[in-house]
């Protein structure tokens, strides 16, 4: 699980290839940049992350990927999905790669199943859709998915109607309805927010079962780093319409490159933390980005090149990262993780507890500013 940048599947032999995509939301006359030059793959069975704070563009990258996009919108980049182009695609080609090749599960299941209708006759439809199969086979099959996911009676589950199950037993059937199609990619936009953490780690530990059994590629979108950290092979960090860093989840846990990635370690909660650092200041959409880093206007210890300068991606100790500071003689993040501000009524950590900030900085010690050579 610990796949390097430069490791990653070829764009070309990838499940899921986004280069350089970006998007741009027209109303009127106004257009509003969401996303940003976003290049993020997927290679066969591999478990991808895409983390970041809300309105990143964490989830218009996924519905990009796979042709769900806003009406009135300019996208521009390359898309392949198991080798397919996305962009050029006919909304027909899109339908039957959605129905065919990439399902997606959303945060909440209630939001995007009938209510009306029952569980099994749900499964059963889209199975006789994708799938072209009978009655009895589509009742027996999707008998055969719930099982699948960990529901304790298929059964009588098959019976129920929505209001029936539990939030996690309902996320359960949507997975099993993402998998009637036979998928190979499956982009999960935060699954578990909604669910308490015991029925979280077992969705998860489907999702990895899942890859192991059926080879599934999964792309997981989550505000909780330690959860992407605990089963992504690779993480990718996004903020406002960017993304900022990539590296195996294990050396981003290690040795995060870029400010904003180890602001939001720092800002975890944590059982030997005694303090809550939040990210200071509020995260910017692309379309607020004046110029320079987008990160700049948070970051203390961004200098006139970072206010002025958008930085390149670039390949620092094997993380992929655009920050014009990571990586200079003199700059580390170091393994604290200890970007951010304490939140109200926090309290000073104890020494050894937690990282403490570098004198007049939020920032980890290497960020301080002026040490920049
Ligand atoms: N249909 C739309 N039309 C115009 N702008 C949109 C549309 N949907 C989302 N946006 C904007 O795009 C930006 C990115 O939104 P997106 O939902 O991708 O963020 P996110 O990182 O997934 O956030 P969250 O974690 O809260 O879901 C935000 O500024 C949002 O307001």
């Amino acid at each position: 699980m610990t796949t390097a940048p430069e490791k990653t599947a070829a764009p070309d032999t990838a499940m899921l290839a986004v280069e350089e995509l970006s998007l741009t939301v027209r109303r009127g006359e106004i257009a509003k940049p969401i996303l940003a030059s976003v290049s993020l793959t997927c290679a066969k069975g591999e478990i991808v992350g895409l983390v970041g704070e809300s309105g990143s563009g964490k989830s218009m990258t996924l519905r990009t990927a796979v042709g769900l996009t806003p009406a009135a919108a300019d996208v521009s980049g390359r898309v392949r999905v198991s080798g397919r182009d996305m962009l050029g695609a006919s909304p027909k080609e899109l339908t039957e790669v959605r129905s065919r090749t990439a399902s997606m599960i959303f945060q909440d299941p209630r939001a995007h199943i009938n209510p009306f209708q029952r569980i099994g006759t749900f499964l059963a439809e889209g199975l006789r859709m994708h799938q072209g199969k009978s009655k009895q086979d589509a009742a027996r099959a999707a008998i055969a998915l719930l099982a699948e996911v960990g529901l304790p009676d298929p059964a009588r589950h098959m019976r129920q109607y929505p209001h029936e199950l539990s939030g996690g037993m309902l996320q359960r059937v949507m997975i099993a309805a993402a998998l009637a199609s036979e998928p190979e990619l499956l982009l999960a936009d935060e699954p578990t927010t909604a669910l308490d953490v015991t029925t979280q780690a077992e969705i998860m530990s489907i999702l990895l079962r899942l890859r192991r059994e059926r080879g599934l590629s999964i792309v997981l979108v989550t505000h909780d780093l330690d959860l992407a950290v605990s089963i992504c092979d690779r993480i990718h960090v996004m903020y406002a319409g960017s993304i900022v860093e990539v590296a195996s989840a294990a050396e981003l846990a290690r040795r995060p490159q870029h400010p904003y990635t180890a602001a939001l370690f720092a800002a975890r909660p944590g059982p030997d933390r005694q303090e809550l650092r939040s990210v200071s200041g509020r995260p910017l959409g692309l379309y607020e980005v004046e110029g320079g880093c987008a990160f700049a206007p948070r970051c203390p210890a961004a200098d006139g090149l970072c206010h002025e300068t958008p930085p390149v991606a670039r390949l620092v100790d094997g993380h992929l990262v655009a920050c014009h500071l990571a990586g200079e003689p003199g700059t580390d993040t170091g393994p604290a993780h200890a970007a951010g501000t304490p939140s109200a009524g926090g309290t000073e950590p104890e020494a050894g507890t937690g990282p403490a900030p570098a004198a007049g900085t939020d920032l980890p010690g290497p960020f301080t500013k002026g040490e920049r050579p």
